[in-house]
């Protein structure tokens, strides 16, 4: 009897030393995310570089895919691989769903009053709905379709002509200029011709407003003395230039609009003016000018440049790999013949083109990190408690190149699709351009449409050569820092037309 006792009792103090020792080990974990050793005050911030999502990159490969630093004074966390993504975007979205008040994007978006950066909150919530409701539906894309069959015909004259004189051409600039034609016109009813601005000078403003927006500011990660440190690197300066250039081209698309309207109904610069008169209250705060000019800062700069990089990376990554060049245009031009415009009924169809572009986003995300989102309720990521305030990053730049998602992540291969279903519509967690949860991008429809048509009458009405002298091992995928992320050096190919239409 005594020994059942003893044999009991030291059971359970076994039993009872384990559960402490396991508890121990939890609570070590809970506090222990993998970090790099930094320095005091600036933290890991050195480690970031001109390109933080090739750096991050490099740095989980050693800590993690889930890995903490201290960016100055700022808890972050960088999430590397689809299970971390899926945890935070799917598991813990509500937790984690407002943005982080960053220098860059409070410039620029007249104090966080656009969709991007606004906090998670009514105001947002109201925005959201507003604009997928006036311009990011599939009834809107279906309308202004005819908008968009004009300015890719625009653009194939355009190209004609350079093929005609056999001259390369820069396709960074085309597709800009496709891009901010079709934006502008179907969103704000108006063409972007005939603004103060030439191609080439909006060009400029737009990769320096995205710089800005992506450039990590002191001010954000060190106080009190971080803004001084902005001040002499001449960031702040810069910042203050590029919202003022940024400011006259809206006031200047709202003067255009009024005076060249495209529609007889109000349509959506019409509706958000109303609500400037009407000094609509939006969330907390009365809706004015700058609600307005917020939103087409919004509008503009978050369609064009993540479509237009888009199409820029497919053609480089096509003139790197001339097999994928042939094969997906033997799709488009034998099945329509000829044709004076691939429809966007007919781009359902192009099985191949689809794979070339996902293969594109995998490799090279338009928002390699996404934005940037801030913890409001801690909650735990495989076993680690990420705090409130800490800042996510989700590096979906490195996702796509995870050896544990994708079999020879460096290759160019869009048959690595063939019979899978993953897609890009925020559910796929290896795949993500256009993000995930409540913040994902809102018009995945508009930026898919753009660059399918867009590309598929590119390759369908021209050859694409290499100028001159350079052979295929010349094309460079190199990336130029900024919130986006493009092709660093021009891509210049020449073209040829294919079919005399
Ligand atoms: C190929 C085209 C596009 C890509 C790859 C893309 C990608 C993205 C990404 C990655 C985000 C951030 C998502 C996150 O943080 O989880 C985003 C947000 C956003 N995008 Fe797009 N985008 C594209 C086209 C467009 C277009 C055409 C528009 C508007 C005309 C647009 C408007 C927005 C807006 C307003 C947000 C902020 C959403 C929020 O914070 O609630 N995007 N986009």
């Amino acid at each position: 009897m005594a020994n059942v006792l003893i044999l009991s009792l030291l059971s359970l103090i076994i039993i009872f030393l384990l559960l402490t020792a396991l508890k121990r080990a939890k609570r070590r974990q809970l506090q222990s995310i993998p970090s790099p050793p930094g320095f005091p005050i600036i933290g890991n911030l050195h480690q970031l570089g001109e390109l933080p999502h090739q750096s991050l990159w490099k740095l989980s490969n050693k800590y993690g895919p889930i890995m903490f630093l201290k960016l100055g004074n700022v808890p972050t966390v960088t999430l590397s691989s689809s299970e971390t993504a899926k945890q935070a975007l799917r598991d813990h979205d509500l937790l984690c769903c407002t943005r982080p008040s960053l220098a860059g994007g409070r410039e620029l978006s007249y104090n966080n009053r656009d969709i991007s950066f606004s906090p998670y909150n009514d105001y947002w919530k109201e925005l959201r709905k507003l604009c997928t409701q006036e311009i990011f539906s599939a009834k809107n894309i279906q309308l202004t379709q005819p908008i968009k069959d004009e300015e890719v015909k625009k653009l194939i004259d355009s190209i004609t002509e350079s093929a005609s004189q056999k001259t390369p051409i820069n396709l960074n600039e085309k597709c800009l200029a496709l891009t901010v034609s079709i934006v502008c016109r179907t969103a704000f009813g108006v063409s972007f011709e005939g603004t103060v601005l030439s191609n080439d000078r909006f060009n400029k403003l737009i990769r320096e407003a995205f710089e800005m927006m992506g450039s990590f500011s002191a001010s954000d990660y060190i106080p009190y003395v971080g803004w001084i440190i902005d001040w002499f690197t001449g960031l702040q300066g810069r910042r203050e230039k590029s919202a003022k250039d940024l400011d006259a081209f809206y006031e200047q698309i709202i003067d255009k609009h009024k005076e060249e309207k495209e529609v007889e109904n109000e349509d959506f610069v019409d509706s958000l003016l109303r609500l400037e008169k009407e000094e609509a209250v939006i969330g907390n705060g009365k809706f004015t000018r700058n609600n307005v000019k917020a939103i087409l800062m919004d509008i503009l700069l978050a369609g064009i440049e993540t479509s237009a990089g888009t199409m820029t990376w497919v053609m480089a990554e096509l003139a790197r790999n001339p097999r994928v060049m042939r094969k997906v245009q033997s799709e488009i031009r034998n099945r329509f013949g000829k044709r004076e415009l691939i429809s966007l009924e007919d781009i359902d169809q192009l099985h191949y083109l689809k794979m070339v572009i996902k293969e594109t986003w995998r490799l090279h995300p338009p928002a390699p990190l996404l934005l940037p989102r801030e913890v409001m309720s801690e909650f735990e990521i495989n076993g680690y408690k990420i705090e409130a305030k800490t800042q996510i990053h989700v590096n979906v730049w490195a996702i796509g190149r995870d050896p544990d998602t994708w079999k020879d992540p460096e290759e160019f291969l869009p048959e690595r699709f063939l019979d899978s279903n993953i897609d890009t519509k925020g559910q796929s967690f290896e795949l993500l351009p256009f993000g995930g949860g409540r913040r994902m991008c809102p018009a995945m429809y508009l930026g898919t449409v753009m660059v399918e048509f867009g590309m598929a009458n590119m390759l369908y009405h021209f050859d694409w050569k290499l100028p001159e002298g350079m052979v295929v091992e010349d094309v460079d995928v190199d990336e130029a820092p900024g919130l986006t992320v493009n092709k660093k050096n021009d891509l210049l190919l020449v073209p040829a037309k294919y079919l005399d239409n």
